[in-house]
């Protein structure tokens, strides 16, 4: 089968759109009786499917006069540029984000057919193969679900590998994005520009379902080290039960106005008030998640929902930072960063991960988050359309593309940003 490379090149993001994936769908419906409002047509899908969301990255472009230059090819919205011995056409346009929840993989499903679907073999073969539908996907559903997208859109799944992708998407991502990292801390924001040379080593900490984490020393070189199945959807799992919170973002929201003293054993508690101050444990340190519970006659209806959320977020990332602490510890390596759908920049669980990294490594090691965060294993998929021996080209062009101090678009929700793709023959 005819496989071509092909290269992202941000130009510049947007902001706006932040709905969630079924609002926007219904939105779209009430209007037009189907999903398909907007006339883009979308060239290049990759999915990531995992145990709780669906990540979707799509490329479209060239319905709206969208061409960086004029079309000089007979094919639609391709602009063929001769490059040394190689021939590449441009096509602008945008990457759009999407999450849908994997339970509801129907939505998904539905949504990616009322796309004008274009596969990338069909920019080279207007007599369309039977194999030339073919997405990559990666995550576990790209193996649970390949018969239903077979069956449903005529899709064959490429898998790519799970751990590949996040690596690959969070390798991208760093070295492409300006600002893409920062870390936080009492509130506060600090972009970090991470010089290319300088990279690796780092730990990916990916925060989804559950836990990976991995050991990144190059380009397609990681080692996954370590994993926990206390994770994102041990937080969603608990807290829907505990709270009967309908959604992610009501617990998330609920966890607000909480205050995990009232749940949580402190130091002081035991300390009549009093540090620990020879083991270097302030009264106010956790010293039992959940632990008051247990001495106080209390059911879980006595306690405020906000006050359990808390209590939950908090025992959850502080543990994951712990985790990722002490793996970081083993190899020596200074850089922890956290990505995954769990963090979606909230104050507080980045705030937790943080102190708990550097309460752990006595300010040693820092952990920092990005911006992209839920998309990795999505994007890493996407960039598997580009063949071999492009990356550092692509990043050198991605970092000359994106304006000096511009303000990405916050892309956790659904969102798009514009971009150029190429794509050489
Ligand atoms: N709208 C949402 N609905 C459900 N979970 C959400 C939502 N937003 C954030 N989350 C959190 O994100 C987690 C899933 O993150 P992510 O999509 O990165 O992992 P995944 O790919 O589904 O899981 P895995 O990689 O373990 O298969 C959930 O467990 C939950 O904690
Ligand atoms: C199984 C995966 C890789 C699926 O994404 C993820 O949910 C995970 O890393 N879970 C933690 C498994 C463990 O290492 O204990």
């Amino acid at each position: 089968m005819h496989r071509d490379k092909i290269e992202l090149l941000l130009d510049r993001s947007e902001t706006g759109f932040l709905v969630n994936s079924t609002e926007k769908m219904e939105k779209q419906r009430v209007n037009g009786g189907e999903f398909n409002q907007c006339s883009d047509e979308v060239q290049h899908v990759a999915l990531d499917i995992g145990g709780s969301l669906i990540k979707v990255v799509y490329f479209s472009g060239n319905d709206c006069g969208s061409f960086e230059e004029q079309e000089t090819s007979s094919s639609k919205g391709r602009l063929d540029v001769p490059n040394g011995n190689q021939n590449y056409c441009v096509l602008k346009g945008k990457l759009h984000f999407m999450k849908f929840e994997t339970r509801k993989i129907n939505d998904c499903i539905e949504f990616l057919s009322s796309k004008k679907f274009r596969c990338h073999d069909d920019l080279h073969h207007e007599d369309h193969t039977s194999d030339s539908h073919i997405v990559k996907a990666t995550g576990g559903g790209a193996f649970r679900y390949a018969d239903l997208f077979k069956e449903k859109l005529g899709i064959t799944l490429d898998k790519v590998d799970e751990m590949d992708s996040l690596v690959a998407g969070a390798n991208f991502l760093l070295k492409a994005v300006k600002c893409e990292a920062f870390t936080y801390m009492d509130d506060k924001k600090d972009y970090v520009q991470i010089d290319h040379k300088d990279l690796y080593p780092y730990l990916l900490v990916n925060i989804g379902s559950g836990v990976s984490m991995i050991k990144v020393d190059g380009d397609s070189k990681f080692e996954r080290v370590s994993g926990t199945s206390v994770g994102g959807g041990t937080f969603w799992g608990l807290g829907k039960l505990l709270t009967k919170c309908k959604s992610f973002d009501e617990l998330l929201e609920l966890s607000h106005g909480g205050n995990n003293r009232v749940i949580d054993m402190l130091v002081g508690d035991i300390y009549g008030g009093s540090d620990y101050s020879k083991i270097g444990l302030a009264s106010t340190t956790i010293a039992s998640s959940f632990g008051k519970a247990v001495s106080e006659n209390k059911e879980l209806e006595d306690y405020r929902p906000e006050d359990v959320a808390r209590s939950l977020l908090r025992m959850i990332s502080n543990n994951i930072g712990q985790i990722a602490y002490l793996n970081a510890l083993r190899f020596g390596l200074k850089r922890i960063i956290f990505g995954g759908f769990f963090i979606r920049e909230h104050a507080y669980t980045m705030d937790t991960i943080s102190v708990a990294v550097n309460f752990w490594s006595n300010g040693e090691a820092k952990a920092m988050f990005l911006r992209h965060e839920g998309f990795l294993g999505a994007l890493g998929a996407f960039m598997n359309y580009k063949r071999e021996g492009l990356a550092d080209l692509m990043s050198h062009l991605l970092v000359e593309q994106l304006p000096k101090g511009s303000i990405v678009a916050d892309l956790n929700g659904n969102d798009s940003i514009h971009c150029s793709v190429r794509i050489s023959n």
